[in-house]
């Protein structure tokens, strides 16, 4: 809680005003961040000045991990966050390539498991990584990446969490994240709960033990909308300790991940926290 609450500050006391063209608004902006979660003592990093709805993030995280590519999917989970971007934002809704209602075209986890090859057919960069995993090997390569510039005109947001780079040290399992926008706010709230769960989930289903995940930010940003409630009121809580993370045991294949699993299979305890706070969104 504490490298958050000093990111927050740092934005406030040495950000710069960047006019930001797609949404039309200014953000308070410093370049980069680095954050890290200690997934082996379980300290699960939520977010306790604010109330903070972490099954949407974990849901949207499956999604990603399902290589979903519409915001109904997205919603069944139990993630509403892909709605506004989908249906949303003009220069999607005109593109050539949306589908219809809710596609979010070739973003995200399309790219996670069916990046298309020039000469035909595609990868899956997931399925390597966890075999390659689950056989103890890394390949100093474990990349998942959703950062395809050959079709970012055929999504509707270019990821903004975009690699995920697995390494195993023993049985030890580490991650390091990258992430080239951040809506801190708003957004870090997700990805925090995403980056821990994704390491944590990874190292269960490869039989692996979980150690730190690094996550990087270079972007990072508070919406001219937003910077009241983040100095005024978010910023005047006092933090509260960390809770934990459980995820049923049972989840032990990406096959379970693909089929069968739901939100019930993960649970939070001692989670203390301060009352919701809206903060705007843009879209
Ligand atoms: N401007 C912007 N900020 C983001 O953080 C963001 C985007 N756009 N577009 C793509 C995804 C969608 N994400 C989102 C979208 C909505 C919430 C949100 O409204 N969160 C509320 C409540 C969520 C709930 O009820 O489940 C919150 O208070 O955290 C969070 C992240 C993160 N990303
Ligand atoms: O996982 C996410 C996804 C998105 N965001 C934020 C970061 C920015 O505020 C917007 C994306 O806008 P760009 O103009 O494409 O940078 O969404 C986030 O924080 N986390």
């Amino acid at each position: 809680m504490k490298q958050y609450l000093d990111l927050c500050h740092r934005i406030i006391d040495e950000g710069v005003w960047v006019e930001n063209e797609r949404t039309g608004k200014r953000c308070l902006t410093v370049i980069n961040a680095d954050l890290m979660y200690r997934v082996d003592r379980n300290e699960f990093p939520l977010i306790t000045t604010r109330k903070s709805f972490w099954k949407g993030a974990i849901a949207e995280m499956l999604g990603y991990l399902r290589g979903y590519d519409n915001a109904a999917d997205f919603r069944k989970l139990g993630a509403k966050t892909w709605d506004a971007n989908a249906n949303e934002n003009s220069a999607w809704l005109n593109n050539s390539h949306r589908k219809g209602v809710d596609d979010m075209g070739r973003v995200y986890g399309v790219q996670g498991r069916a990046w298309s090859k020039p000469d035909g057919g595609s990868i899956d960069q997931l399925k390597k990584i966890v075999d390659n995993l689950s056989k103890g090997i890394d390949d100093r390569g474990e990349i998942l990446s959703f950062y395809n510039p050959g079709e970012f005109h055929m999504g509707c947001l270019r990821p903004c969490m975009h690699t995920h780079n697995f390494s195993l040290l023993d049985d030890t399992l580490y991650l390091n994240s990258f992430q080239r926008s951040c809506d801190v706010p708003l957004g870090l709230n997700f990805n925090q709960v995403q980056v821990f769960a994704l390491l944590a989930l990874i190292a269960q289903i490869t039989g692996k033990k979980a150690g730190t995940a690094y996550h990087k930010i270079v972007n990072a940003h508070i919406y001219e909308d937003q910077l009241d409630l983040m100095q005024n009121v978010q910023l005047k809580r006092e933090p509260m300790p960390s809770p934990q993370l459980h995820i049923n045991p049972d989840i032990k294949s990406l096959h379970d991940i693909e089929t069968w699993v739901t939100m019930d299979d993960f649970e939070v305890t001692g989670y203390e926290h301060h009352e919701a706070i809206k903060y705007p969104f843009s879209v």
